[in-house]
This record gives C-alpha cells, sequence and structure tokens, in this order.
C-alpha cells in the first residue's frame, strides 16, 4: 500500500515537473489568460465542458471566475454548460448525450466567447461536437486533454495537452494550469497594476 501511495504522488510530481520545464505550455498558458481576459474586457463569456471528473473541474474553475478567486471584485461571467441538469436530461433523452454541450453552445454562444473543452482522451464525442459548434460561431476554443491529444487536437485553438496518460494525473494537471489561469486573469483585470496591463 505504502508503495503505491509514494508511486501516485512521484507520478504526479513527475507530471507536475514536466509541466513546469515545458516553456511552449506556459506560453500558451499566458496566451490564453490574455484571450480570456481580452474576452471579459469585452462582456464575453468563459464556457467550460467536460464530463465526469472534468465536469466536475469545469465548474470548479468556472465558480472561479463567476465568484472570486482571491480578490473581492466584480463577477466575471463564467459557466460550465452541464450545471442544468433539467436540461441534461431533457436533451441527452430527446436528442442524444452528444448533443448536451453543442446545444447549449449555439444557444449561448456569441463571437469572441471562449471555450474550454476538458477531455483527457480528447476523444469524448459531446465535447468534439461542442467544439466544432463553438467554431461555428467564431469562439476561441482552449482544449484541455492529455495523451495524445486524441481528436480535439486539431480542432483547439490553444492546447493545454498534459504529458501522462493516466486520467486522473491528467486531471491533475487540468486543475493546476486552469487554477493558474483563473488566478492570471484575476490579477490581470483586478489586481493592483489592472490599469497598467
Ligand atoms: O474522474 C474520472 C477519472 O479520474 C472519470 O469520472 C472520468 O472523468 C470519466 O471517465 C470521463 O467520462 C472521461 O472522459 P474524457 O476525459 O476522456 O473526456
Ligand atoms: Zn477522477
Amino acid at each position: 500500500m505504502k508503495d503505491l501511495i509514494q508511486k501516485v504522488i512521484n507520478d504526479s510530481i513527475s507530471v507536475k515537473q514536466s509541466i513546469l520545464q515545458d516553456e511552449q505550455l506556459l506560453a500558451t498558458v499566458e496566451r490564453i489568460v490574455d484571450i480570456c481576459t481580452e474576452s471579459l474586457r469585452a462582456r464575453g463569456k468563459i464556457l467550460f465542458a467536460g464530463n465526469g471528473g472534468s465536469a466536475a473541474d469545469a465548474q470548479h474553475l468556472a465558480a472561479e471566475l463567476s465568484g472570486r478567486f482571491y480578490i473581492d471584485r466584480e463577477p466575471l461571467f463564467a459557466e460550465a454548460l452541464h450545471v442544468n441538469t433539467s436540461y441534461v436530461t431533457a436533451v441527452a433523452n430527446d436528442y442524444a448525450y452528444d448533443e448536451i454541450y453543442a446545444r447549449l453552445v449555439r444557444a449561448m454562444g456569441q463571437p469572441g466567447d471562449v471555450l474550454f473543452a476538458i477531455s483527457t482522451s480528447g476523444n469524448s464525442s459531446n465535447i468534439i461536437k461542442a467544439v466544432e459548434a463553438a467554431r461555428k460561431i467564431g469562439f476561441t476554443v482552449v482544449a484541455m486533454t492529455g495523451a495524445d491529444g486524441g481528436k480535439l487536437l486539431p480542432l483547439a485553438d490553444h492546447l493545454i495537452n498534459i504529458p501522462s496518460k493516466t486520467t486522473p494525473r491528467i486531471q491533475e494537471g487540468h486543475m493546476l494550469l486552469g487554477h493558474l489561469i483563473c488566478e492570471l486573469i484575476e490579477e490581470k483585470m483586478f489586481g493592483e497594476a489592472a490599469s497598467a496591463v
């Protein structure tokens, strides 16, 4: 048991070390922060979509923006697409599970909005369909993936691909960088030097 505990913690640390050393990935994080800030300043929306643990991550990250992260400040428009269970169950039942996010993207989305498509495999079809709908509308699409990026890879404007093939380790990487993105957006928009950036 102790061996497994140490292995899992070590694996998680290794993934995070790889992220830290990946300058291209860290530059992508900066670019995503700039794009989200620009969108929010223009009254755009930041939408998040994921399944399972990634749905939890989606609503967690949305709440950091619509609620607050560190700073007492105005709310920002951010939401996770699965949170209305009446909507999700009706659309999954009446149309298809694949349609749940794409349909809401079409209902809510406007050019300049940002969609975070969170899928550890990059292959969940409801996420792919949401991305296709978002691209048609003129969103910026940020894909948060792992492994080889899957089908999301060629569809994303910006890719956060966590260097791991293990779903929970990938999710931990998504949350690390997702938290970082929320912190940096808040700092850029509301921090002490906000008027200068
Ligand atoms: O949280 C976990 C595993 O850590 C699971 O609930 C996991 O999110 C689900 O199996 C998802 O359906 C996986 O989908 P995806 O990440 O490949 O898009
Ligand atoms: Zn999980």
